[in-house]
């Protein structure tokens, strides 16, 4: 189990974690979400001891890190595959690792076969693809059978083998009652790996709860309707919090009224509907709507700026794919 309470990390000015208290319990996949430049790894840094807080205190199945007399065999932690930049073979690494916590070779050999890095077991890690480097860094987390894994962005760099495996690794291990901290910007993947999400944004927490939790608190609804007059239909469903997007000529999406309500407005200016489809929430809708406002460091418009300079060049017109519609926002039902 990790217990923070008011855990915050200042770097200068700048509050990178900000009295943060949460708990991770043993038993279930806890995933860590939030923007870049949220606090994650600085959290997961702070939960091993790489960095001191500068308030209040985590624990690791009770006391802190560092009095842990054999850490490797409380936390494993994946924190910076990158890290690892040695002149060693994996096994070399590993073995070396192994011998410094009094942990036996017949472990080396498990974490090897269990993290697939047989093949390469015997090259120098200096050499490994970005994906290996991981399965090295999910090794080394492992190698003292710990009751408690953190595991900050464990598929990046993987191959989809590679991400499923890590999705049963972090499933099996909960089910074996260890507490499983991971985090990742992958959404579809989180949805399918966890139980419990813990949100930061901006060094704070805005959600801490089962991952259904999260997505139904959004309260979005979602619906696809086919229609005859689709933009007549939309014209009347304007208003505040609701979205749309057209889809097809016929076709459109709808955020924000429920269905019944659509039938109810189509009934009345007698739009012919023949589909209208709830569809259901996924978690990256969820997510964005939770952390709109918490976003830091956001991403341009491709179609502005140097890149959709290039586009509007003469010589590429029409070698682009059209554009997709974006989504409107209408309002003024
Ligand atoms: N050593 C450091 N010195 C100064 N600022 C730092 C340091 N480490 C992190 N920060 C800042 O603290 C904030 C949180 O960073 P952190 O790496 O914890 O975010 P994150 O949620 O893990 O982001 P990402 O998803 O991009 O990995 C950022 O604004 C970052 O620039």
């Amino acid at each position: 189990m990790i217990e923070a309470q008011a855990l915050s990390k200042r770097y200068g000015a700048k509050t990178a974690v900000d009295a943060v208290t949460f708990t991770v319990q043993p038993g279930k996949v806890t995933g860590f979400l939030g923007p870049n430049g949220a606090g994650k790894s600085t959290t997961m840094r702070m939960i091993v001891g790489l960095d001191n807080p500068s308030g209040g205190h985590v624990t690791v199945n009770g006391a802190p890190y560092a009095r842990h007399r054999a850490p490797l065999r409380e936390v494993g932690a994946l924190l910076d595959a990158k890290a690892v930049h040695t002149k060693r073979s994996a096994y070399n690494h590993l073995r070396a690792m192994a011998a410094t916590h009094g942990i036996p070779n017949s472990r080396v050999k498990e974490v090897i076969d269990l993290t697939g890095l047989g093949p390469v077991a015997k090259k120098r890690v200096g050499g490994f693809s970005l994906g290996m480097g991981q399965r090295l860094g999910i090794a080394v987390a492992l190698l003292g059978d710990p009751h408690t894994v953190i595991l900050d962005e464990p598929v990046n760099g993987l191959d989809p083998e590679g991400v499923q495996w890590v999705r049963h690794l972090a499933r099996g291990l909960a089910s074996e009652g260890r507490t499983v901290f991971l985090s990742s910007h992958l959404m579809s993947e989180m949805a399918q790996t966890a139980d419990h999400l813990i949100v930061i944004g901006r060094g704070r927490i805005i959600a801490d709860a089962p991952i259904q939790s999260v997505i139904d608190g959004q309260g979005t609804v979602r619906v696809r309707v086919r229609a005859d007059r689709p933009q007549d239909l939309l014209g009347s469903l304007a208003g505040d919090g609701v979205t749309s997007q057209v889809l097809e000529p016929e076709l459109v999406e709808v955020i924000g009224v429920e269905p019944r309500r659509i039938a109810e407005i189509a009934l009345r200016d007698k739009v012919l509907i023949y589909e209208l489809t709830p569809i259901q929430v996924s978690l990256e809708d969820a997510y964005m709507q939770l952390t709109q406002g918490e976003v830091e460091y956001h991403s341009g418009d491709p179609a502005a700026g140097p890149i959709g300079d290039v586009f509007a060049d003469p010589d590429l017109a029409g070698t682009q794919d059209p554009a997709p519609q974006a989504p409107t926002t209408v309002k003024g039902r």
